[in-house]
């Protein structure tokens, strides 16, 4: 494998051009180089022996190193009423996103796929989608001590000679917290305990969390495992077909147009801090793995989008696809929390010392554990209402089929066992942090750029919480926080006026004002999605099943952007298994 960042000694045409060296492109890349010539162009460096982002243990990189950011417009929110900048973070660096994320390893539902494969998209169900993640899996079992703690798998849904290495923390971060943790949840939610988070079936159960980290004897230390450690780095994954380009943005695909069919033939691509354009070709595919936030800006500046939107900005549309950058969406978080230590409990198998991992323990309530028996009514309910009465002119979907059909199949997968949210725990060294996460948001904005300038950031307008089944859902979250801070045995863990102090609202607050604190004090959750939606084109879709973008004979995306529901959680461990499946049917395609 080549990693460079000079263009000089490169050929100009390559089989296959990848667009993005981060968490999906390197595993198609990996795969399509074993026999193939694969160009992968990256916009930021190489960071191979950078502690900061090598070092699990410090998650979210920094900026101006791995770490990027955007900000939102103000956000529509709470009925029109609610003006809000967020900011917004991904990876730029060789492994992307994965670089730098927080390693929580969490797979999807056979829910969550059942729902994305009744959006339109055969092929995609749990049972064809496993053993694409397994194909992308080291996975270590945990080891006596963790099992006599609880931790716990199902040797039947892992892969154990894949790129990526997935394991329980070695030895477990905070044994006592965790301990205090599950049983916790298990009384607030009346969760049971999972044989296996990861096994399709997490909704309704609590357990401790497997996380994306090699924990290898021969390592110096434990390591991350992004994207470029599991798929690029390592001796037994080098390629001859295989040339990193680093540190170079592709402003653009270029194409030609025959017989109604597009046909994508090379990149225009630039130095990242500018200079001289050139091109490269491709002779077969172009895959666009610059994930959500950029692969439907590139798209965009190629001339394939809403036509009208494209003339306004002086663009000559290629493909009138007006789904491209719409249908975007993100989860959110209640991280604004946390309760100070008991000082009887400060002590390292509480605070896990200098070992700290996000969301060492997590619990995945159903609408039922969260809203009682008629959970699941009441979310249809919600959801199917909600969209019905969002106006269309501000609401990010391209119609109200593609609402109803969306809120439909997120309906049906809480019928069946889906998580409606997610609550965890994460140790630190003077306060328990007991966060959660909303997991299938139908909230929906936009990501478009507004200028032609490729070097200038495309706008990300998530719209959070626009949708009043979103609200319902965020207070039930913040009143599951509450209770987890005065239910033992995780209260015993921190003061008597942890809550108080943490500003949570307590258990008898009203609806409006547990509302009120979740408009104020939610973060993004960083789990970007939808922006070139995989579903029919009649409702917004960009790609179909087989990723290939509508219009194109040969140009596919392949990032988190192709997700039209936020199906994967944390969204790392689905999208290895979408880089593998990617590259298998590219690599049929092309036989
Ligand atoms: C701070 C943070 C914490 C997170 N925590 C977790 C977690 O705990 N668990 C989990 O599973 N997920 C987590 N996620 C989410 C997860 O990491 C991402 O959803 C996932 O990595 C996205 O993968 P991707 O392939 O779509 O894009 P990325 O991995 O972001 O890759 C896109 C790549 O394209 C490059 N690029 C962009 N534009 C261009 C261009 N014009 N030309 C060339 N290259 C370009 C970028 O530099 C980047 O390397 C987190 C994300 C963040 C940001």
């Amino acid at each position: 494998t080549v990693i460079t960042n000079e263009t000089s000694a490169l050929q100009t045409s390559y089989e296959f051009i990848v667009i993005g060296g981060g968490t999906t492109g390197l595993a198609v890349a990996n795969r399509l180089s074993i026999n193939h010539t694969v160009l992968v162009v990256e916009l930021g460096a190489d960071m191979m022996d950078d502690e900061s982002i090598n070092n699990p243990f410090t998650p979210f990189g920094t900026p101006g190193g791995c770490q990027s950011s955007m900000e939102t417009p103000p956000q529509v929110g709470s009925n029109g009423t609610r003006v809000r900048v967020q900011p917004q973070s991904y990876g730029v660096c060789l492994g992307g996103s994965s670089s730098i994320n927080a390693l929580m390893g969490s797979r999807p539902t056979f829910a969550g796929m059942t729902a994305l494969e009744a959006l339109g998209n055969p092929g995609w169900g749990w049972n064809d989608f496993l053993p694409f993640m397994q194909k992308s899996e080291t996975f270590t079992p945990p080891d006596a001590i963790q099992r006599a703690d609880g931790a716990n798998y199902f040797a039947a849904v892992h892969g154990f000679d894949g790129p990526v290495g997935v394991s329980f923390a070695i030895p477990f971060v905070a044994p006592e917290l965790q301990n205090a943790a599950v049983n916790t949840t298990e009384s607030v939610y009346g969760l049971s305990l999972s044989p296996d988070l990861g096994n399709g079936f997490s909704g309704g159960h609590v357990a401790h969390y497997y996380e994306h980290i090699h924990f290898n004897e021969t390592l110096q230390a434990d390591r991350r495992s992004s994207s470029a450690w599991s798929y690029l780095y390592p001796q037994s994954q080098q390629r001859k077909g295989l040339t990193v380009l680093v540190q170079h943005r592709v402003n653009s695909v270029l194409t030609t147009t025959a017989r109604g069919n597009v046909t994508a033939t090379g990149v225009l691509v630039e130095p990242a801090t500018g200079g001289k354009v050139l091109t490269f070709k491709a002779t077969k595919e172009i895959i666009l793995s610059a994930g959500a936030l950029h692969s439907p800006a590139i798209l965009q500046r190629s001339g394939v989008g809403n036509a009208t939107f494209l003339q306004s900005l002086g663009i000559t549309p290629v493909v009138d696809l007006p789904g491209v950058g719409s249908n975007f969406q993100d989860s959110i978080l209640l991280t604004n929390v946390s309760f100070p230590l008991s000082p009887s409990a400060n002590n390292t198998n509480v605070t896990a010392g200098d070992k700290v991992l996000v969301g060492v323990v997590v619990g995945h309530p159903t609408a039922r554990d969260a809203f009682g028996p008629n959970g699941t009514d009441i979310i249809r309910t919600s959801l199917l209402n909600s969209s019905a009465a969002f106006p269309l002119s501000v609401s990010g979907v391209v119609n109200s089929d593609s609402f109803i059909a969306q809120a439909t199949v997120s309906a049906n997968a809480y019928e069946i066992d889906h998580p409606l949210l997610e609550i965890f725990y994460t140790p630190g060294s003077q306060a328990l942090n007991v966060w959660s996460q909303s997991i299938l948001p139908l909230s929906r904005g936009t990501l478009r750029i507004n200028t032609t300038n490729p070097s200038v950031d495309p706008v990300p307008n998530p719209q959070y919480l626009s949708i009043e089944a979103d609200i319902q859902v965020a207070i039930r979250m913040a009143r599951g926080i509450a209770q987890a801070a005065l239910t033992p045995p995780f209260s015993d863990l921190i003061t008597p006026t942890a809550l108080t102090e943490s500003g949570v609202p307590p258990p008898n607050a009203t609806d409006a004002q547990v509302r009120d604190w979740v408009l104020a004090t939610y973060t993004p959750g960083i789990h970007f999605v939808g922006s070139n939606s995989m579903m029919p084109k009649e409702i917004g879709g960009v790609v179909s099943p087989e990723l290939v973008v509508y219009g194109t004979t040969n140009l596919r995306v392949a990032d988190a952007s192709i997700m039209p529901l936020s199906v994967f959680p944390h969204c790392t461990l689905g999208l290895y298994g979408v880089g593998e499946k990617a590259a298998d049917m590219i690599l049929r395609a092309a036989e």
